[in-house]
């Protein structure tokens, strides 16, 4: 459903459902307050005109007359409600703040177990989803109103209309026309103008995606990691452009619905200016002719002049709008997400394993919207405590086969099997408990270096010992003590004292967090490319070391460089979804396939100079 289609009574009623279904009894006591203040407001009309009732027989009465006393109560009652009132807004206030507040929290967190709950990646990498989950969030944007600031408009528009309610029903007692009339021109234009606002609201989210553009060029321009390119590509200006041209477009459509909203809005201030001028004729002329006295007269007026604040609750269906705009993609998006992503089956344990190997049998699979299968029919077993390399071209599946051994997705057909145990069997979080994976993207945590190590496993990430063996198995110990602030120091530069890493130094710390992981008890070591950044002779040391240190771990490399994977026990070729060739490097070397064709390519280029091959 998207956002801003929503009618406003639908929007309205989703909006108080949520919020009451928030907090139950706080909900309760905002609706007393809000019904107790907008009664209020008749209770001072309807006291002052007893007031001016009374005024003229208490004068000379003296003042102990019986008439003084009843001019003293109704300016009692009258003063009394208006001071009642004065006190009940800031605490309605108050309780509404309290009340958005508990709904921000609340949708904040039902957001993040829709996000971050589901085990797999289904849902983070499905377009719709990922749609639904940005507007989901949306609600938090910062041209957003705050919820707090929602809730209290929301109770001053209800409060206001119980008020113009109570006034309706005093100016009735002069004519049962006079407050219909009012009504009916507030009311009438309320729905007109929100027509129309509704049309500029509509050409927002139709061109929200030139907006979106807009900030991405904007925020690229803007960028610290972006600025290198920015500036070699001479991309300032171009950005700069771009960004001018996609936010004019967007603009270009919200004024013109502007400008076509401002008719409609002086013809909505004519009609209220017609029909309240026709009621004070109508009052004046009565009074004039006799038929109405002051007291009356004070009442009908002070009723019609509360009846003008029915303009009021119009604003509040935009800030209706805008916390309820949220709120039709929050809601299922949890069960959507749980959906999309892998369900456990099974809750045997994985502790310990693999104990004999790991297969993938007859596994294909393809990303969900996509026809292609990446992986099909891939045959491939890996004996536990070996180490297997999968090589391959660009985009072979290689990453896509390691994400199937994580259990990130399910195979569509076929099964991974550990050690005999089909993987959707295995209780979910004791199977990766058995993991350590480094994928290409893994993450530079903006903490200390302890952390970024000791992440590996957070169960004991504050033993320093352990921690410290881990760096000094990566090879990162040295570049940690040379730390300004040692294994304190927080690894980004954001952060007063902290420092940035080159890209290889990053894998080292990468690599010291999967020994922690394996160190601590994960049987399965997967790394996908971590030593990228590091030159071919010291990927190939760092291999070579990192395979000794594993020794009788299960672990599972990738890698471009095919002079790094010479010593691993054994080596897949992944090519057109399948395991093309598979054996130790002597047995395919000695094969005319498509490894030794890589390979020759590779040392080729190398000899030539070339030493990134
Ligand atoms: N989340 C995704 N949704 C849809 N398609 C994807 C997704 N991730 C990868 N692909 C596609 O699946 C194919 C295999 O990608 P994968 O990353 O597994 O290849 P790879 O062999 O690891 O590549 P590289 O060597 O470049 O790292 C590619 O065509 C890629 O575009």
């Amino acid at each position: 459903m998207s956002t801003v289609t929503t009618p406003f009574p639908v929007a309205l009623r989703l909006l108080v459902g949520y919020v009451a279904s928030t907090d139950r009894l706080r909900f309760a006591g905002f609706v007393v307050l809000v019904v107790v203040e907008g009664l209020l407001g008749p209770v001072t009309i309807a006291a002052s005109g007893l007031a001016v009732a009374r005024a003229a027989p208490a004068f000379g009465a003296g003042l102990d007359s019986a008439a003084a006393a009843a001019l003293a109560a109704a300016v009692g009652l009258a003063g009394l409600a208006f001071a009642a009132g004065q006190l009940i807004t800031p605490l309605r206030d108050a309780v509404a703040t309290s009340l958005g507040s508990r709904v921000a929290q609340r949708m904040r967190e039902q957001l993040l177990s829709a996000t971050v709950g589901p085990p797999g990646l289904a849902h983070l990498e499905d377009p719709e989803t990922a749609e639904e989950i940005r507007r989901a969030g949306e609600y938090e944007w910062a041209d957003l109103a705050p919820l707090t600031t929602i809730v209290q408009q929301l109770g001053a528009a209800l409060k206001t209309v119980i008020s113009a309610a109570g006034a309706g029903v005093l100016l009735a007692g002069f004519a049962w026309w006079a407050p219909l009339l009012l009504i009916l021109a507030a009311v009438g234009t309320h729905v007109w103008m929100a027509g129309n606002e509704h049309e500029i609201v509509e050409q927002h989210e139709a061109h929200a995606g030139q907006q979106r553009r807009a900030d991405y060029f904007r925020d690229l321009a803007l960028d610290p990691p972006a600025a290198k390119e920015v500036r070699l590509f001479g991309l300032a200006g171009w950005l700069a452009g771009r960004a001018r041209r996609h936010r004019t477009a967007y603009l270009r459509h919200v004024w013109q619905a502007r400008r076509a909203n401002l008719r409609p809005v002086l013809l909505t201030l004519g009609t209220i200016a017609v029909a309240n001028g026709a009621v004070l004729a109508a009052l004046g002329a009565t009074a004039v002719s006799g038929g109405l006295g002051a007291a009356e007269l004070t009442v009908y007026v002070q009723a019609l002049i509360a009846l003008q604040s029915l303009g009021h609750p119009l604003l509040a269906t935009w800030w209706v709008r805008q916390g309820a705009a949220a709120l039709p993609h929050l809601v299922g998006l949890a069960e959507r997400t749980h959906r999309l992503s892998v369900r456990p089956r099974g809750s045997a344990p994985a502790i310990g394993m693999p104990r004999r190997e790991l297969r993938l049998s007859g596994v294909r699979f393809g990303y969900p919207g996509h026809d292609r299968p990446v992986l099909d029919g891939v045959e491939l077993a890996i004996p536990a405590g070996s180490s297997l390399a999968i090589v391959g071209r660009n985009g072979e599946g290689k990453t896509t086969l390691l994400k199937l051994l994580a259990r990130f997705y399910d195979p569509d057909e076929g099964a991974v099997r550990i050690d005999g145990t089909d993987l959707r069997d295995l209780d979910l979080a004791s199977w990766r408990a058995q993991l350590a994976v480094i994928f290409q993207d893994f993450i530079r945590y903006e903490l200390t270096a302890h952390q970024n190590v000791g992440f590996g496993r957070v169960e004991t990430a504050g033993d320093p010992e352990a921690v410290r063996r881990a760096a000094e198995r990566a090879g990162a110990l040295e570049l940690i003590k040379d730390l300004p602030d040692g294994w304190q120091t927080v690894l980004s530069r954001h952060y007063r004292g902290g420092v940035d890493l080159s890209g290889g130094q990053w894998q080292r710390i990468a690599l010291a967090r999967a020994l922690r992981a394996a160190d601590a008890g994960a049987r399965l070591l997967v790394l996908d490319e971590p030593t990228a950044a590091l030159d071919v002779r010291a990927e190939a040391a760092l291999f070579e070391r990192f395979l000794e240190l594993t020794a009788g771990t299960t672990t599972v490399l990738v890698t471009h460089r095919l002079s790094s994977v010479r010593h691993v026990d054994r080596i897949a070729v992944l090519d057109r979804g399948r395991i093309a060739q598979h054996g130790t490097h002597a047995e395919l070397m000695a094969t005319d396939g498509l490894y030794r064709r890589m390979y020759r390519l590779q040392a080729r280029r190398f000899d030539e100079g070339v030493h990134d091959a």
